[in-house]
Parts: C-alpha cells; structure tokens; sequence
C-alpha cells in the first residue's frame, strides 16, 4: 500500500511508493485512466468523473452516430458498466431518447443489454448499460477464424437460435426492434467461442409493433423491401416485427458465407446508412453524399426483387439453412417466417436438444 514501510534487520530501508501511472502509458479496457481522445473532450468526459453512483472513466468504448460510450464502475455494486452519452439540444429528443429507456427499462432477457440506471442533465443523458467485452458480432465473424469473413455452421446456428429466443420475447411483448444488424448492434457478451450475443440500441424499438408504422428507419441495406418502399413513399407504411425477422434471415447469410445478400458489390458501403424520421437519429439519410446514394439506390434495388444469390460456397452444403435464409428473406411480410416458425424450422429443430443444452449451461445459468 502507498506510504507502507518493509525494514528489513540490519540492511536497507525500503519505501514503498504507489506509482500512478500517466494516462499514456495506460491501454488496456479496464484500466482507470486511459489515453484522452478529442472525441471524448468533446462529449465532456475526459477523465474519470462520478455521475450518480457511477465513476464514468475517459475509456471509450465505441460511438455509434449519436453516442458514444464510456467504461463505468459502480462502486456500490462492485460491477462495470457501460455508460452510453447521448447528447440533446432539444427537449423532443429527450422524449425520443427516454422512450429507448422506457422499452429497455421493461426487459429483461439474457440476449438483451440491460439497462441498469440513467441519469440526465441539461446537456446530456447517460445510460448505464450491461458491459460487453467481446466486441461486435461483425468483428467476430471476420476475424474469429480461417473461415475467411465466416463463421462455421454451428456457431452460426447457435447465434441465429439466441437472436431468435431475443426477438420471440420482444415480439411476444409486442416490441420490434428495427434496427438489427452485425456492426454495431448485436454484441458479445465476452469473447470466446461459442459467445452470448446481446441485443443492443434499442433507439430506433417501437412498442405496439403489430402496428403499421411510417416512420422508417433503420439501417437501408438490413431493410425489407416493404420498408424501401416506404422510405422513399411517405404514404406507405410497414410493420416493426416481419421487419426483425428479414433483418434476421440477412445477418444469418453474413454469418454462413460472409457476404451480405444485397450489399455486395465492391465498392457498395451502404452499410453504415442509416435512415430515420422517428427519433433523434433523424436526418442522417437527407444529408448523405452522392456517390452513398448510388451504392444505396442498387442495394433498394436488390432488396426490392428480394433476389437472393446462393451461387456459392457452402450453400450446397447447407439446404436447410438455405431454407430458413430464403423462408427469412421473402418478399411479402404476410408470408415471410415469423420468429415461431423460424425456430421450427429444420435447421434449428434438427439440433434443438443441444442448443437448449448449451443454451442453460452457458447462458441461463449464467443469468441466476
Ligand atoms: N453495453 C455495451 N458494452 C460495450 N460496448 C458497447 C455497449 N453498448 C454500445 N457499445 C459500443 O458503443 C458503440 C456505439 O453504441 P450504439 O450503437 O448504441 O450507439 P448509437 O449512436 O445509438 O448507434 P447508431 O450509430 O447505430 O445509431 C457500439 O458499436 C459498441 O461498440
């Protein structure tokens, strides 16, 4: 301990001296006083500071378009967290936002990211949310093996059936998410094979979603074709729950043969395009750049005549998963597989005792 004094007889004196290091010096996640970055003096947090119960520390976990997250100690609970800043300028986006606290704050479900306080102030609200360790499913996928940008099928099984056990509680209470896709919003839990995925951002959710909505948003190339449509219709609507379910069947082809199904061509990059009317993601697809526009105006194109290639590799190898991809991807929401069928499909049927298996070992247990 700092100022403790080791005499050792007849020899020398030691002091012993708590050395704090420079925040230089210091890289890794958990420690308390990383390098600053100019991101983080922007979003006002620079150093470890306390809001509420929490101490907030300048290490940034990532940033999403409008937040950006921190690592966080709750020193009351022994626990970390991730605190999750959202700035607002508007009193309308703190509504927007308190209405993703209010979904969050009414689930609990071991592929959910948990919310566990918030605490909010003129400039900012800070979320405070179950830390993942494991970095994003995208990071995952690509870089996981020599798979070459994909998973093997048992782990892509496994991933599928917990998005699906996610999106069956969500659906059952009528919430959909409207937003899933592998860069940013599904997370791991820790790394390691086999990982626990979360669902994460839950900005863009919608209660009531067996409602028809006209808010359209999301991010374009993870967007059904009906919500293309209305995007660029204003008079049309989609609905929240087949939207997931197509966002589904698209994640479960990136994870089996590493390409998207609609976004493919080499210098498409629509990925990141994000598109809101609804919340305060707003505005971002009005302001995109031309040469966006084009790559985004194909991937519609794709999605619109639902043309899903299968031309290569595994696919052969893999017919029922093909199945449930192409019963995932259809065209119309009224015949599209809703998450009940897509969990009784073959694919998952034909192995469901081990996935329940590793299901409460690795995961419900983990939850008591
Ligand atoms: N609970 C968490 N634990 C660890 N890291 C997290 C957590 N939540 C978010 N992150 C990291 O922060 C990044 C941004 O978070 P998030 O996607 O929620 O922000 P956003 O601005 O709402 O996103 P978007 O750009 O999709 O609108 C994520 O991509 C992830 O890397």
């Amino acid at each position: 301990m700092d100022g403790d004094i080791i005499q050792l007889p007849n020899s020398l004196r030691f002091t012993c001296l708590h050395l704090w290091k420079e925040s230089a010096e210091k890289l890794s996640i958990f420690e308390a006083t990383p390098p600053l970055q100019p991101l983080q003096k922007a979003w006002g947090i620079n150093a470890n500071v306390k809001i509420g119960k929490y101490i907030v520390t300048s290490q940034c976990l990532g940033t999403g378009s409008f937040a950006t997250v921190h690592l966080a100690l709750d020193p009351e609970r022994h626990r970390q967290a991730a605190c999750k800043t959202i700035r607002t300028k508007k009193n309308s986006e703190i509504g927007l936002v308190m209405k993703e606290v209010r979904i969050l704050m009414s689930l609990k479900h071991p592929n959910i990211n948990e919310i566990y306080d918030t605490e909010e102030n003129k400039r900012f609200i800070h979320l405070f949310l179950q830390l993942c360790t494991g970095g994003d499913l995208f990071t995952y996928i690509t870089h996981a093996n020599g798979l070459g940008s994909r998973i093997c099928e048992a782990e892509a099984k496994y991933i599928t059936y917990q998005l699906l056990q996610a999106l069956k509680y969500l659906h059952e209470k009528q919430i959909s998410h409207r937003d899933l896709k592998v860069p940013e919003n599904i997370l791991l839990y820790c790394p390691g094979p086999y990982p626990r995925i979360l669902i994460a951002d839950f900005g863009l959710a919608r209660p009531n979603s067996y409602q028809e909505t006209f808010n359209v948003c999301g991010t374009v190339s993870y967007l059904p074709p009906e919500g293309i449509l209305a995007l660029d219709n204003k008079h049309l609507g989609y609905i929240g729950m087949p939207s997931d379910c197509w966002s589904t069947g698209v994640i479960l082809y990136i994870m089996l043969c590493g390409s998207h199904p609609f976004d493919n061509e080499p210098h498409a990059s629509s990925n990141w395009v994000t598109c809101a009317r609804d919340s305060h993601k707003q505005g971002t697809f009005a302001s995109l750049p031309d040469h966006h526009s084009q790559a985004d105006l194909k991937v519609k194109e794709k999605i619109i005549h639902g043309h899903v290639e299968y031309y290569r590799d595994p696919w052969i190898a893999l017919p029922d998963a093909r199945r449930l991809v192409d019963s995932l991807l259809i065209c119309d929401p009224q015949t599209r597989a809703t998450v009940h069928s897509a969990l009784a499909s073959t694919w998952i049927l034909s192995e469901l005792e081990d996935l329940e298996a590793l299901y409460r070992l690795r995961i419900s247990s983990a939850q008591v």
